[in-house]
């Protein structure tokens, strides 16, 4: 059955719309056609691949012949029986139907040739056809309207090429719009094509100063532009200095030659990274950030408080600070403390232990060390802390121990605020906040000659002190409190309480080993009892004989009892055996001090 069809004005509006880019394409070609057959009583056909006409263009005479020559016809066979037009459709492939040839009569008078017309993945995507009086109509008009549809399938082929290339640059674009990283492109002969606006931005350089230079001027490296131009060599994150006009600046470049088919370099790019930026991503990943803040420090006692309120009052200068105490008393946490509360807080906390390191490495470790400057140095070379501290805070940890030598270097880097690095002759700026730390008596240091006076001074401008633990005995037990808890969530333990006895022993312990001794001695208590109550037998033996000890534990006398003994006696001659004063000192009662000096058998001098 022949049924008559004819899409709907909507449904034309949708096909016409989903071959628009087809339509267009096709739209010249047709118009070309008609010229050739004008007159002729011809139509000029361009159908969907349903066989739906979606243009045509043709003499007045046929159309008011034919009515099913309009848009929106559909010219399967299903609609008009058989037909060149519904045969391409099924076929797919160039034919042509003649006169009675066609299954309906109304079409008996015309001849009909059509083409398919193929996508880019060669499936059919519409048709072609010329229909017209079959007197006119010999075997060439098929030829024409298959060299038609070719062209337009060569035209629709370069149009998505086209598209494709935008498309692409302006992916490209894009990219190099959004890179973090300054960007330079460069043809085969070197010169500069084109810079993206992070190069603009860190060379401070504007849109025309590049244009016909050659890379190798621009960065004022022949060397670097030869490997990449002449020996097609790809260069990784290499340090370089560049004159950025308001003085010199090191950026970490890596270089990519583009080489073509012939093996031959047609041009390349060139990243350039600024210094200041690769080392603060340095910091956040190796973890130079500092976690404390002052809230942080756990003690009530009045030489604590008496020293939080000093570097809380310092904190927001640039001014050196000095800490002093003994070892595993806070002094990193008071560095972090400060750093956090200081003007450079966004910026890294560094912290290196002088004692730590190698006395022939200090220097390469705080300055850095250009490529060559000794046997085994990195290609490149290598930044030191100063300058991965750059616009942070640098912590010298047990400055005491820094070797001589070491100390003049620092000391004009202190003066100049500027680091020169070993095996090399360039200044680089560094604005830092330096926090120097030490267990020793610096002063007694220089006397000695260890130390040099100019650098004491230096470092010394502001002095805090962190008082040892014996001499915070109230703070004793909140840090228990606080490890306590640390420690059972840590392990995953219910927390657990503490008797009499054992917090007794934690009380008088002298804490040699300070805050960090403490914790340890907790994190072994909690372990051990596991949920359980903390009793002086989970305690580290030099505390046992310190509560009320146990039978068993008497005749273990420890040593901590003997270093306590020491320390009394060391603290009471400082005193000049004044028993208040050393009380106070040891940050204990005067009638716990007689009963110790009894205990140890102390007797005081007649004076
Ligand atoms: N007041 C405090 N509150 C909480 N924790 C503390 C306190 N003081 C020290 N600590 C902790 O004790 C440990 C040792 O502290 P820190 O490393 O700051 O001491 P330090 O004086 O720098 O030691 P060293 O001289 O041996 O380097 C750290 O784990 C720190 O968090």
């Amino acid at each position: 059955m022949i049924c008559t069809s004819r899409a709907s004005e909507y449904e034309i509006e949708i096909r016409i719309k989903a071959n628009r880019k087809l339509i267009k394409v096709a739209k010249p070609f047709l118009e070309r056609l008609f010229q050739l057959v004008k007159g002729s009583g011809f139509v000029v056909l361009l159908l969907d691949h349903e066989a739906c006409i979606l243009e045509l263009l043709g003499d007045q005479a046929i159309l008011d012949q034919n009515s099913n020559f309009q848009i929106g016809e559909f010219w399967g066979e299903e609609s008009k029986g058989t037909n060149a037009m519904g045969l391409v459709k099924i076929e797919e492939k160039p034919l042509q139907v003649f006169a009675t040839e066609h299954f309906s009569r109304m079409n008996h008078g015309i001849t009909c040739s059509g083409a398919p017309i193929r996508g880019e993945h060669g499936e059919m995507i519409g048709i072609l056809d010329v229909s017209g009086d079959y007197h006119h109509a010999h075997a060439h008009t098929l030829g024409m309207v298959v060299a038609a549809a070719e062209a337009i399938e060569n035209l629709l082929r370069l149009e998505s090429a086209n598209a494709e290339i935008v498309r692409a640059y302006n992916n490209v674009n894009a990219i190099l719009q959004s890179m973090s990283e300054g960007l330079i492109s460069f043809d085969e002969a070197g010169r500069i094509t084109k810079l993206n606006p992070v190069a603009y931005k860190i060379l401070h350089i504007n849109s025309e100063s590049y244009k016909g230079q050659m890379i190798g001027d621009f960065l004022k490296n022949s060397y670097i532009s030869a490997e990449m131009l002449n020996e097609g060599r790809t260069i990784i994150d290499r340090e370089i200095s560049l004159d950025i006009g308001c003085g010199q600046a090191r950026f970490l470049f890596s270089g990519q030659p583009i080489i073509d088919k012939n093996h031959e370099v047609c041009g390349g790019v060139v990243i350039l990274r600024e210094i200041k930026n690769v080392h603060r991503l340095v910091n956040k990943i190796v973890g130079a950030r500092a976690h404390f803040t002052f809230e942080d420090i756990i003690g009530q006692s009045a030489s604590l408080q008496q020293s939080i309120q000093v570097a809380k009052a310092v904190a927001d200068s640039m001014s050196s600070i000095y800490l002093q105490g003994e070892s595993g008393t806070g002094k990193e946490m008071f560095a972090q403390a400060l750093h956090n509360a200081s003007p450079v807080s966004h910026g890294p906390f560094v912290a290196i232990n002088c004692a730590a390191i190698p006395r022939d490495l200090i220097e390469s470790e705080l300055f850095g060390y250009e490529e060559g400057a000794f046997t085994g140095a990195k290609r490149g070379g290598r930044p030191g802390k100063f300058e991965l501290a750059n616009e942070g805070t640098i912590f010298l940890d047990e400055v005491g121990d820094m070797p001589l030598e070491t100390q003049v270097s620092l000391l004009r880097v202190l003066q100049e605020k500027q680091v020169v690095r070993i095996g090399g002759f360039k200044s680089i700026a560094v604005t830092i906040r330096v926090i120097a730390a030490t267990n020793r008596d610096l002063k007694e240091e220089v006397q000695r000659g260890n130390f040099r006076e100019d650098l004491y001074y230096r470092l010394n401008v502001i002095n805090i002190s962190v008082p040892p633990l014996r001499h915070r005995k109230g703070d004793i037990l909140l840090l228990v409190d606080y490890y306590i808890y640390k420690f059972s969530q840590m392990l995953q333990l219910p927390l657990c309480e503490l008797d009499r006895k054992a917090a007794e022993a934690l009380e008088n312990y002298a804490w040699p080993g300070n805050v960090r001794e403490l914790s340890n001695a907790i994190e072994r208590a909690v372990t051990i009892a596991k949920g359980r109550i903390i009793t002086i037998e989970h305690l580290p033996e030099s505390l046992q004989s310190l509560g009320e000890p146990p039978a068993k534990a008497k005749n273990n006398v420890s040593s901590m009892g003997e270093l306590e003994k020491k320390l009394i006696i060391e603290t009471l001659e400082k005193a000049s055996w004044n028993i208040t004063y050393c009380a106070s000192e040891l940050g204990i009662a005067r009638n716990t001090l007689y009963r110790k000096l009894k205990k140890y058998h102390i007797a005081i001098p007649n004076t």
